[in-house]
Order: structure tokens, then sequence, then C-alpha cells
């Protein structure tokens, strides 16, 4: 497993990132490689403005998701049940053809003393979802960033999503929806938690 929730290889040295001026470049190459004009009006500003979305979309390989779920508190009155946080919308991207993906992620864990702001739940599932990705890969990320950083009594998370890659393309198979699930601690070890974590996803449909 570890193999595909390491994190990302993250250029280590930033100075070997192509230029902003040379993404904008490579964005004009497959221009001209589609058959376009990119010195038309319309496609003037284009590769400035693909560049400049493509920092927003792949963001997450400038952020780590560690830091985000550091934020914990434990003044929460012994609730040591499970916290579920469901039908956390994101979109990504496929390292295969670089299409989206997009789907929904569903967070659970067991706290042990301490639990985790809501927000952050989402912000780490943002962070995976805005790389390059495997769905498998993004749902064991998530779930090892929440174990390594809050150490609850277990983890849980399903991502349910669409590739836009075997829909709009390739096989074009629209609508067929890929689960996928990681499950750590007790969500591992004891089947009844697994079941009510399946029945809490089910029960609020
Ligand atoms: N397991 C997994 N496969 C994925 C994911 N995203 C895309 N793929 C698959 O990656 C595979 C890449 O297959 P290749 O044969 O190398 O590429 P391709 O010729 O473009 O394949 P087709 O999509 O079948 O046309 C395809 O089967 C995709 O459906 C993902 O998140 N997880
Ligand atoms: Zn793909």
């Amino acid at each position: 497993m570890d193999a595909i929730v390491k994190n990302f290889p993250v250029l280590d040295d930033t100075s070997d990132r192509p230029t902003q001026k040379e993404a904008e470049e490579a964005v004009r190459v497959l221009l001209r490689w589609a058959g376009e004009d990119p010195t038309r009006e319309g496609l003037r500003d284009t590769p400035q403005r693909v560049v400049k979305s493509y920092r927003e979309i792949f963001g997450g390989y400038d952020l780590v998701a560690e830091d985000v779920l550091g934020r914990t508190f434990e003044e929460v009155s012994g609730y040591d049940d499970i916290v579920l946080e469901k039908d956390i919308p994101f979109y990504s991207h496929c390292e295969h053809h670089m299409v989206p993906i997009i789907g929904k992620a569903h967070v659970a864990y067991l706290p042990n003393g301490r639990v985790l702001g809501l927000s952050k739940i989402a912000r780490a599932v943002d962070i995976y979802a805005r790389r390059l990705q495997t769905q498998e890969a993004m749902t064991a990320q998530i779930a090892r960033a929440i174990d390594e950083t809050l150490a609850p009594r277990g983890v849980a998370v399903m991502i349910e999503a669409e590739h836009l890659c075997m829909a709009m393309r390739g096989v074009k198979k629209h609508g067929a929806t890929t689960l996928t699930t990681t499950f750590t601690g007790a969500f591992k070890t004891e089947p009844a938690e697994q079941a009510r974590f399946m029945t809490l996803l089910r029960g609020f449909k």
C-alpha cells in the first residue's frame, strides 16, 4: 500500500519547475497541435488563462494535508463516537489522461480524545483532489493523513466518483460510478464498526 499512499513526488527543488512563460508556451504548442491558431483574438489570452486555472486545480501540490489536519481540539464533553463527514464534493484529474474525476468523499473517524475541525476534513480532501490522481491512491492518502495526524481509533474513507476519461472518450460509459474504500483501526478490524459506517452512509442518502 505504501507505494500508492506516499505523497506525490512533488518537486523538491522548486527551481526545477518550468516558469509561467514556459507553461504558457506548452499550452500554445498543444493549441497548434490540435489545429488551432493561438494568435487569433479568442485564443490570445488562453495560454495565460489555462496556466492560471491549472495553478488552481493542481494547487494541491503546494499544500500539505497534515498541516491542515494538525488543528485539533478535545473540548467535546467526552464525545468519542463516530464522526462522519459525508458527501464532500470534489473535482480531481486522473493521472492517466488528465481528464476530470468528479465525485464525493465520505470520511469518518472514531475519536481518541481529540477531534478535527469539520472543515479540515474537506480541506484535506481538496488537497489530494487537486493533484493528478487515481481514485485508489486518493482514498488511501486521505485515510493515511487523518490516521497519522489525529491518531484516532479508526478511519473510514469511501469515495464515489465518475471518471470522465471513461465517459467522454475511450469506452464512453457515461454514468458509471467507481467506489473505493480504505479502513484503518477499528473500522478495519471490527466488522460491526465497518457496518455502522455503511449504515450511516446509506441511512441518510
Ligand atoms: N484503477 C484506476 N484506473 C483508472 C483511474 N482513472 C483512470 N483509470 C484507467 O486507467 C486505464 C489506462 O489504460 P491504458 O490502456 O493505459 O490507456 P487508454 O488506452 O487510454 O485506455 P482506455 O481508457 O481504455 O481507452 C484505463 O483503463 C482507465 O479507465 C483510477 O482512478 N483508477
Ligand atoms: Zn483517465
